[in-house]
């Protein structure tokens, strides 16, 4: 066991990953819907040796009441039968205590912790008291909302309760954009939650992010580019007839596909393909950055404008110190060299008081006249 920044204790050797150096695969679908098709998706998935973890939706949380919520405990059962039939792990997703409780009493072999119930740490902590004392697995999903502190503290919460065996699932987040996805995958946060949470393995949910088949080869391209440990992708034996998510799942024989299209074996090789695709990350990245730093440039103006009109003085050092102050808390948070960042604020402090000298320096805007 090894202790690590974010004061993680962590298990040396998980059991979510293959031990191997290849991403691990998660397979199975978004709802197990009856024994008949929990089955016949489990035998498809073990004739391919990268699938490793079959994975079902037991409690299902909709958005709304009225749509199809699984059918719970006896969906474990043929859960377990899976297991004892294919020898595939199992996995489940748990929003409460009786979940737990359940999953537990039918050995299912992993948890998760679904992206609606990370946003509620009340949910999580219920969940993480349920599991004291017992040696399991548990996966958490990234909050709906990008918020990097709430995922932490969920995998801090069942780390404090002893769970060992932690990973992160990148599932993408609700924006007020997410298109074409379901969910923005904000590719971003994976460098974030990597140095949050250091050592502990991030996988990702390529079909909830993609929210459609046909996106799902680009969204697991990127995320292997990126490093991820492994992928939980939903697939049914017939998907345009699944209870939930149809338009998301693949056929097992699809899965296999894909997975061989992605070339799992040669993630960890140099590509040069690999390189190019970071490097259209860094450029959208730079435009952003650029964006911002117009959007700030234009702010910086308006306060030179007020403090114009009210004759105040352009360097303000109380405000300032606060802000170098917030901006260097941050920075510690999301693991950025405070060094890194301190120099860029000073640029940025630099220029904005440039902007507001000019503004000093002019002629104050002509009122318009109305004819
Ligand atoms: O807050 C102000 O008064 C500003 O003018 C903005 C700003 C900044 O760029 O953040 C610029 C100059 C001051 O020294 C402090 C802060």
């Amino acid at each position: 066991m090894s202790s690590n920044n974010s004061n993680l204790k962590l298990v040396a050797k998980t059991k979510i990953l293959n031990g191997g150096p290849l991403p691990t695969v998660i397979a199975g679908p978004c709802s197990a819907e009856s024994e008949e098709q929990m089955l016949q998706t489990a035998r498809e998935l073990k004739k391919d040796p990268r699938v490793s973890i079959f994975r079902a939706g037991v409690w299902k949380p909709r958005t709304r009441p009225g749509m199809f919520e699984g059918y719970g405990t006896a969906a474990l059962e043929w859960l377990k039968t899976v297991k004892q039939e294919t020898g595939l792990q199992t996995a489940v997703e748990v929003a409460n205590t009786s979940h737990v409780e359940e999953a537990l009493k039918y050995g299912v072999d992993i948890l998760w912790v679904g992206a609606r119930t990370t946003v509620n740490p009340f949910s999580v902590q219920e969940i993480a008291d349920a599991l004291k004392g017992v040696d399991i697995p548990v996966m958490v999903k990234n909050p709906v909302n990008p918020d990097l502190q709430l995922w932490l503290g969920a995998l801090e919460r069942l780390n404090q309760a002893g769970i060992t065996d932690l990973a992160l699932i990148h599932r993408g987040f609700s924006t007020p954009n997410n298109k074409p996805y379901r969910n923005h995958p904000k590719w971003e946060t994976i460098q974030q939650i990597r140095s949050l949470a250091p050592g502990v393995p991030l996988l990702c949910d390529p079909s909830h992010i993609a929210g459609r088949r046909d996106l799902l080869q680009t969204v697991c391209q990127q995320a292997l580019h990126l490093g991820t440990d492994g992928l939980m992708i939903e697939t049914h034996i017939n998907p345009d007839v699944a209870l939930s998510d149809a338009s998301q799942q693949v056929t097992p024989e699809n899965l296999n596909k894909l997975l061989t299209v992605l070339d799992l074996d040669s993630v960890h090789e140099a590509n040069p393909e690999q390189l190019q695709d970071l490097r259209s990350l860094i450029d959208k990245l730079d435009n952003e950055l650029i964006n911002i730093l117009f959007l700030r440039s234009d702010v910086s103006k308006r306060i030179g404008e007020y403090k114009r009109a009210n004759a105040l003085d352009i360097y303000q050092a109380g405000r300032w110190n606060q802000v170098v102050e917030n901006r260097l808390k941050v920075a510690i948070e999301t693991g950025l060299d405070e060094g890194f960042v301190k120099a860029i604020f000073d640029a940025i402090h630099q220029h904005s008081m440039g902007i507001q000298n000019e503004v000093m320096s002019s002629a104050p805007s002509m009122q318009k006249v109305e004819e």
